[in-house]
C-alpha cells in the first residue's frame, strides 16, 4: 500500500480552550504570553456575552480560539443562577479547559470553588501550574499532589507565565486535545470582531456627526490595529477612507481640528465601551470609489449577504 505525502501530513487541528481560574493566578500574562502584545482586547465590564475570546493562537498545524469564561472565577455569593448556568454550559462546549493556579500560593478556596464547577462537566482540564518561578523546584511536587488528589487532570503542565518557561509545552499539550478543524480566525486576527466592529461605529458617527454630514455616504472606517499595551492602555489604530481629497480636507479641518475633536469624543466613548484606557490613533485615506470596489469591501469587513 502506498500513501501519497499528501494523506500522511497531518490534518490542521482548531478547538475552543477556556482559561479559568481565580484573580491574579496570571491568566492575562500568560494570554500575553502566547499571543505577544496583540491581545484581544477585552470589555471589564458588563459580561454579556457568555463567551468572550481572550485570544487566538495560529501556527502552520493548528488554531486553538481561547475563551474567557465568565462566572467561573467570581466568588460563590455573587454568583446568580444564571452565571452558573452559563459558566457550566461553555465549559461543556469548549474542547477543553486551562484551569490555572499560582503555586506560590497554593490551593485556596477559589480554587475548590472551581474544581467543585469542573467535577459537572466532562471536558478535559489541563492543570497550569503557575508562578514556578517563584518557589523551589522540590515545592512543587506537594502542591502537584494537593491538587491531583482533588480531580482527574488530563495534564499537569508547571509554567511561569512571566518568563515563558514551558509555554510552549503547554500550548503542544492543548493541541493533543483539539479535533481536526477548520482555522476560524484570520492567522493575524487576535482581537474580537464585534469590538472593533463598534469602535469603528464610534469613529464614523462622529465625523458624520461634526461634518453636519457633508461627507454622508462617502466613509467608511477600518480598525488596522487593537492592542493591549503593557501599561493597560488599549492602542487603537484606524483609519478613515474618504473619496476625495476635497472630503479629506473636511475631516482634518482647519489645522486638524475637526479630526482631533473626532478622536477625543470617540477616544471618550471607545473608554466607556472596553473599559480601559485608550490611545486612539486617526488616519485619513483617500481610495476613489472605494464603495464600487470588492476588494476593498471585503478588507473593510463588509460582506455579501
Ligand atoms: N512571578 C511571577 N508572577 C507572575 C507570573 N504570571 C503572572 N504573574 C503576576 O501575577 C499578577 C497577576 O497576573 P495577571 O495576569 O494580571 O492575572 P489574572 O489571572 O489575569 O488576573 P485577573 O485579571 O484579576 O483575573 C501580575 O502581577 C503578574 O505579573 C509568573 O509566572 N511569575
Amino acid at each position: 500500500m502506498s500513501y501519497s505525502d499528501k494523506e500522511k501530513q497531518p490534518k490542521f487541528k482548531s478547538g475552543f480552550v477556556a482559561i479559568i481560574g481565580r484573580p491574579n493566578v496570571g491568566k492575562s500574562t500568560l494570554m500575553n504570553q502566547v499571543i505577544g502584545q496583540k491581545i484581544a482586547i477585552m470589555s471589564d465590564k458588563p459580561q454579556t456575552t457568555r463567551n468572550k475570546i481572550h485570544g487566538v493562537y495560529t501556527t502552520d498545524e493548528a488554531q486553538i480560539v481561547f475563551l474567557d469564561t465568565p462566572g467561573i472565577h467570581k466568588s460563590q455569593s455573587k454568583l446568580g443562577d444564571y452565571m452558573v448556568k452559563a459558566a457550566e454550559s461553555a465549559l461543556s462546549e469548549v474542547d477543553a479547559i486551562l484551569f490555572l493556579v499560582d503555586v506560590a500560593e497554593g490551593l485556596g478556596g477559589g480554587d475548590r470553588y472551581i474544581i467543585e464547577q469542573l467535577k459537572k462537566v466532562k471536558t478535559p482540564v489541563l492543570l497550569v501550574m503557575n508562578k514556578i518561578d517563584q518557589v523551589h523546584p522540590e515545592a512543587l511536587l506537594p502542591v502537584i499532589t494537593t491538587y491531583k488528589d482533588l480531580y482527574p487532570f488530563a495534564e499537569i503542565v508547571p509554567i511561569s507565565a512571566m518568563h515563558g518557561n514551558n509555554v510552549s509545552t503547554l500550548l503542544d499539550q492543548v493541541i493533543k486535545y483539539l479535533p481536526e478543524g477548520p482555522q476560524y480566525y484570520p492567522a493575524d486576527q487576535v482581537t474580537d470582531h464585534p469590538e472593533q466592529f463598534v469602535c469603528a461605529e464610534l469613529i464614523r458617527e462622529k465625523i458624520l456627526h461634526l461634518t453636519r454630514e457633508e461627507v454622508p455616504h462617502s466613509i467608511a472606517v477600518s480598525i488596522e490595529d487593537m492592542k493591549l499595551e503593557e501599561n493597560g492602555v488599549v492602542h487603537i489604530s484606524a483609519v478613515i477612507y474618504v473619496e476625495r481629497d476635497s472630503q479629506k480636507g473636511i475631516i482634518i479641518g482647519k489645522k486638524g481640528a475637526l479630526l482631533k475633536e473626532v478622536g477625543q469624543k470617540a477616544r471618550a466613548d471607545i473608554e466607556a465601551l472596553l473599559g480601559s484606557k485608550t490611545f486612539l490613533e486617526l488616519w485619513v485615506k483617500v481610495k476613489k470609489d472605494w464603495r464600487n470596489q470588492e476588494r476593498v469591501l471585503r478588507d473593510l469587513g463588509f460582506r455579501h449577504e
